[in-house]
């Protein structure tokens, strides 16, 4: 258990729901009358997170997320089943939540940092720091009341994460502040995972899932069905979401009798595409220095929603030439194409496509949106072919690609046919490369030698270009 920052062991946790306000009062007044429902919002749910590790915690509305954070930070108690917690617990849950309405933000930041077991001249001494980070001006003297939602965010993050806290639980909060700010959060989260905090994170989004966390676990109706590498869970999750009302349950004993990722083996499945984003891609690269394809270089991983109404085939990137490639050079053209058979009269039809790393960052894609884009109608037994011409500005590395087709069947609008991780590519290492990370920039850096005089002195701004003397 030394390990473990957080070990849940069979929690379930029963609401009773009462259809009329007064059926409570009715049950005080007349114990032998049950007036309540049992809800189950959690059953049988375990879970052990090592100490500094991120989990992510992913579910449908009202699928038990936040019970379970709750049930860990502790301010809810489980039905059933024990749970163990080492350290100090710093939560963002609801939004505010520990803070006093009647409050200004200075004395809400004293009241919650005590609360989370700082005294009062540690507070004072961080206190210029919770502010600064918070941002949120005068305001910090005004009673909290008068707050927006996005005020309440950036103090209450500020607080939780000042404490330094062993396990720190964020529940979505994050989604409310602005784009600047969620950045400076995900910063400071990043910083604490440095630190070797113990992170919970409950999020909608996916691509932050799989980011920031080095397991997600998938709750569905109160269930904890599948606790693993984070982009692992993540398509299994959407497969969930998509999947057509009768087969959603064989989808869900699917995921069932998916063998869990053990908690201290954060790594990826060997069955799973393996190399980082910078991998060169030992052992299956040609001599040659030109665009091929390799027969070998194939997902292992492709998720195939149950199609209704349309199919996916073929799909594969070409040069403009027309030879199909899956080593590719970065900065040049090419074509990414599938064909799409229809067996249902379709409406509306948009077809699309996304590139996302091995860890399923979303790195970008398009869509028909406009209904200029869209297609009015397609027959059944038409086959449609789909070709989208990029430029590669990508550094070496493995990466993958969806296809998808939507559009109204039957009177519904939905996907006709989806597929991920669908085709793979790779873009080859170039010796004379200096660019990094995964987008290549088209950076062209220069260097030059400046003479003493336009050296800026301390004050001084920089020099301007006709200062700049010598070209190196
Ligand atoms: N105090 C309560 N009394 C009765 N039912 C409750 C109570 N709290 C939560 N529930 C129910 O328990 C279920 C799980 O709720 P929970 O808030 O944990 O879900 P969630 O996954 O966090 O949802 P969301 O993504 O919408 O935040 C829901 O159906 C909710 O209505």
């Amino acid at each position: 258990m030394d390990d473990l920052a957080i070990s849940v062991h069979n929690v379930s946790k029963c609401f009773r729901r009462y259809q009329h306000p007064t059926d409570r009062l009715k049950e005080l007044l007349f114990p032998s009358q049950k007036k309540y429902a049992e809800f189950w919002a959690l059953r049988n749910v375990s879970l052990e997170v090592p100490r500094g590790q991120t989990l992510g915690i992913v579910g449908r509305n009202g699928s038990g997320k936040s019970t379970l954070l709750q049930i860990i930070v502790g301010t809810l108690m489980p039905t059933s089943g024990n749970l163990q917690v080492n350290g100090r617990i710093s939560a963002l849950l609801e939004l505010g939540s520990g803070f006093n309405p009647e409050f200004t933000g200075r004395q809400n930041v004293f009241f919650s940092g005590q609360l989370l077991g700082l005294t009062k001249p540690e507070i004072e001494e961080r206190f210029d720091d919770i502010a600064g980070f918070a941002d949120i001006g005068d305001f910090i003297d005004q009673p909290a009341k008068t707050y927006s939602s996005g005020m309440f965010v950036r103090l209450a993050f500020a607080v939780a994460t000042s404490v330094d806290p062993d396990i720190l639980v964020v529940d979505e909060a994050l989604a409310v502040g602005d784009e600047a700010f969620q950045r400076r959060c995900f910063s400071r989260i990043a910083a604490l995972q440095s630190q070797g905090s113990t992170t919970l994170f409950v999020s909608h989004s996916a691509s932050k899932v799989v980011e920031l966390c080095d397991r997600a676990l998938l709750l569905d109706h109160g269930e904890a069905l599948l606790a693993h590498e984070p982009k692992f869970t993540i398509d299994r999750y959407h497969k969930l979401i998509y999947a057509p009302p009768d087969r959603l349950e064989s989808f869900r004993q699917e995921i069932r009798n998916t063998p869990d990722l053990p908690p201290d083996l954060p790594q990826p499945l060997a069955a799973e595409p393996s190399p980082s984003p910078t991998d060169t891609g030992e052992g299956t690269q040609s001599p040659l220095d030109e665009d091929f394809y390799d027969p070998n270089l194939i997902p292992k991983n492709t998720i195939s929603y149950i199609p209704r109404g349309a199919k996916i085939l073929n799909p594969h990137i070409e040069t403009p030439a027309g030879r199909i490639v899956n080593h590719l050079t970065g900065r040049k053209d090419y074509v990414y194409t599938y064909q799409v058979t229809f067996y249902k009269t379709a409406y509306r039809v948009r077809f699309g496509m996304l590139v996302k790393t091995v860890s399923g960052l979303e790195l970008g894609g398009a869509s028909f949106t406009a209904a200029s884009q869209e297609i009015e109608r397609v027959d059944p037994n038409t086959t449609i072919e789909v070709r989208f011409d990029f430029r590669c500005l990508l550094n070496p590395g493995a990466y993958f690609l969806n296809a998808g087709v939507s559009g109204t069947v039957d009177g519904q609008f939905t996907y006709l046919a989806r597929g991920i991780d669908i085709a793979m590519f790779r873009v080859r290492p170039e010796s004379d490369s200096f660019a990094s990370g995964i987008v290549d920039l088209l950076v062209n850096p220069h260097l030059n030698l400046l003479t003493d005089e336009s050296v800026p002195r301390p004050g001084e701004g920089f020099p301007s270009d006709s200062a700049r003397v010598e070209s190196l």
